[in-house]
């Protein structure tokens, strides 16, 4: 039972003073009044569009204000201008209130013939006529399962024909639902009516009652549809307007993950080239009191994790190796001076001795290409070494080939090998650095408290803290550039959101007259937001790994096959900017959400 208790309410003039009046469950009540005399006020209080009035209305004995969803629970609105949106076609119109309240579905076909809509489902509501426009309304202000049907002019673009049809349908709602019609039309008032009142003297006064014939409230068959579908729909319907913003915010988070990736995926490749030339468990050391080592001094240094050691005396250097006992010839290979231990051999055998050598498959091969031979295993090559500008050979045997692909010119030797072919050739047993290349890079601590009299440090740390360090200074630059891109971009997401909600007010406030909540409103903002944003950022990484195959196959063909993959998308990145954008996007849309908030719903029907 709907009550109006005192209810006090006025603009620049009074309208109704201590108004009190009780509705039944059911029946047709028809008010009438003069112009202005406050029918769409009482409607709007009613209803819960306009809560600024003293007094009371209770519903059941509950004071609407009170109740949370309200209109979704109880009211179904027929206005005289129809609100309905001009860019949705007919039954997504009516749809609409589905997203919101619980429809009856059984009586759906029935009432769509006899208001003569049903041919005109897949029509846009913009090019309607007034008086289909009219038709749809009232369609869609009834079919919902709700308890009161509020009508305001319900007739007013309709022929005379129709506007008793409507009367017709009103009456036999009525017969469930409490139906308060506001008409200028006496006939049909007159006619219609259970209750006819007139507004007059600021007070809601009986003029006529006929014989109420009570029906007994039938079950309605009803479904509704999830709010979530709404969104989906909501986000097709708006996707066209936010290409341009998807795009941009596109192009900056292009921008911040490329710039991410290739630093990291540079950074990770340089080190990873480090590591084949100087393995991270490579420790040099040297004498404190600057003395020459001998190889008999390295021999002393002892402990479990060391695997391999060799002396290096920076005047000799190693040349590179050749199939003749010339050096200079086409079929010399020249190579980086650096010897390391090989870690996994696929191919031939381990080296027994000084006189064999094992090549990483990279120089194997280029020594194949040089050779032109088939095979190179168990075949005699000869080093050549420089010192005091004394160039020597030495003959050896390639026993094997490691599996690793090198970037520069690999030869691996047998432990203390090196020092015994420049004793023998040069007759040279000291160097001023020597190398221990151990298991575990931990050592260095149990060794520097073991051997005071020699200084040890991890061989590539120096190398690759300094390159971190450059890689730091030019990755904070391309980090603020490219994350200045994406705030731009967020911010401008805000903007059109702001825009969005601004030009969609009138919509905004129709759904809540169809039963949307506040939250659901804010919910839809935040989604177009989100699906902004997300939509850009899953362009922006397909965009991104299309790049980089592209790339990688770039640089595999002109530069090298020794990289597998040089361009990587590292997670943590992926999800770092993932989130970043997500807390970005939610920041930005707190001003549309604010604006959502704001929304005065008579006001934004009447714009
Ligand atoms: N938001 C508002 N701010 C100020 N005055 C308002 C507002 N809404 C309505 N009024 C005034 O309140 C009075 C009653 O308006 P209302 O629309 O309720 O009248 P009505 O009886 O429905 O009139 P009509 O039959 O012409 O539609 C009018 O004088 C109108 O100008």
């Amino acid at each position: 039972m709907l009550e109006i208790k005192n209810v006090t309410k006025s603009f620049d003039r009074p309208l109704f003073k201590e108004m009190s009046m009780t509705f039944q469950e059911t029946g047709m009540y028809v008010i009438v009044g003069k112009s202005g005399s406050g029918k769409s006020t009482l409607l709007n209080i009613l209803g819960g569009l306009d809560n600024e009035y003293q007094g009371v209305i209770e519903i059941d004995g509950q004071d609407i204000r009170q109740i949370s969803h309200y209109i979704r629970k109880y009211i179904g609105f027929i206005f005289q201008q129809f609100y309905l949106i001009e860019e949705m076609n007919v039954k997504e119109n009516v749809n609409l209130i589905s997203y919101f309240k619980r429809i009856m579905i059984f009586k759906k076909e029935y009432y769509l013939e006899r208001l003569k809509i049903k041919d005109l489902q897949r029509y846009k509501t913009a090019i309607l006529s007034g008086g289909q426009k009219q038709r749809v309304a009232i369609y869609r202000g009834f079919i919902a399962k709700h308890p009161i049907i509020l009508c305001d002019e319900p007739t007013g673009a309709l022929d005379a024909k129709n506007s008793e049809e409507i009367f017709k349908i009103l009456k036999q709602l009525s017969k469930e639902k409490l139906v308060i019609v506001i008409s200028h039309d006496e006939i049909l008032a007159k006619k219609y009516h259970d209750y006819l009142y007139e507004i007059k003297d600021y007070q809601l006064k009986l003029i006529h009652q006929n014989p109420i014939t009570q029906r007994k409230k039938q079950e309605e068959k009803t479904s509704k549809r999830s709010f979530l579908q709404f969104i989906l729909k909501e986000l097709k319907m708006t996707w066209k307007s936010s290409f341009i913003v998807v795009q941009v915010l596109f192009l900056a988070l292009l921008s911040i993950l490329l710039t991410l990736s290739l630093t990291q995926s540079t950074q990770k490749q340089i080190h990873q080239q480090l590591e084949q030339i100087i393995p991270s468990t490579t420790i040099m050391l040297k004498k404190k009191n600057n003395q020459m080592f001998k190889m008999d001094d390295l021999k002393q240094i002892q402990h479990p994790a060391i695997q391999y050691r060799f002396l290096q005396n920076d005047q000799v250097d190693f040349l590179g190796i050749s199939f003749s006992k010339k050096y200079q010839t086409k079929k010399t290979l020249y190579i980086s001076d650096y010897i390391q231990q090989p870690q996994k051999k696929i191919q031939g055998r381990k080296i027994k001795n000084a006189q064999e050598i094992i090549l990483s498959k990279s120089t194997y091969e280029q020594l194949l290409y040089l050779s032109h031979q088939k095979d190179l295993i168990n075949k005699d090559v000869y080093l050549f070494f420089e010192y005091q500008n004394r160039i020597c050979f030495y003959k050896v045997k390639i026993v094997g080939i490691e599996n690793k692909k090198t970037l520069m010119e690999t030869v691996y030797f047998n432990e203390y090998a090196m020092s015994q072919m420049l004793k023998e050739l040069y007759q040279i047993e000291v160097g001023q650095t020597a190398f221990l290349q151990v298991k575990d890079k931990n050592i260095l601590k149990d060794l520097k408290n073991k051997y005071p009299l020699y200084q040890f440090k991890l061989a590539n740390s120096s190398l690759s803290s300094s390159i971190d360090e450059k890689f730091q200074q030019i990755e904070w630059i391309l980090y603020c550039f490219s994350s200045l891109a994406v705030v731009t971009a967020c911010f401008l997401l805000g903007v059109v959101l702001y825009l969005m909600v601004i030009k969609r007010k009138k919509y905004f406030a129709i759904l809540q007259t169809l039963g949307a909540s506040l939250w659901q409103m804010i919910t839809l903002v935040l989604c177009q937001g989100l699906g902004i944003s997300c939509t850009a950022f899953i362009e922006a990484m397909i965009v991104l790994k299309k790049l980089f195959i592209f790339a990688n196959q770039l640089i595999q063909k002109s530069i090298s096959d020794l990289m597998d993959e040089f361009f990587v998308i590292q997670n943590n990145v992926l999800l770092g900017v993932f989130i970043g954008v997500l807390i970005l996007t939610l920041l930005c849309c707190l001003i549309p959400i604010k604006k959502v908030k704001q929304i005065e719903i008579i006001e934004a029907l009447k714009s």
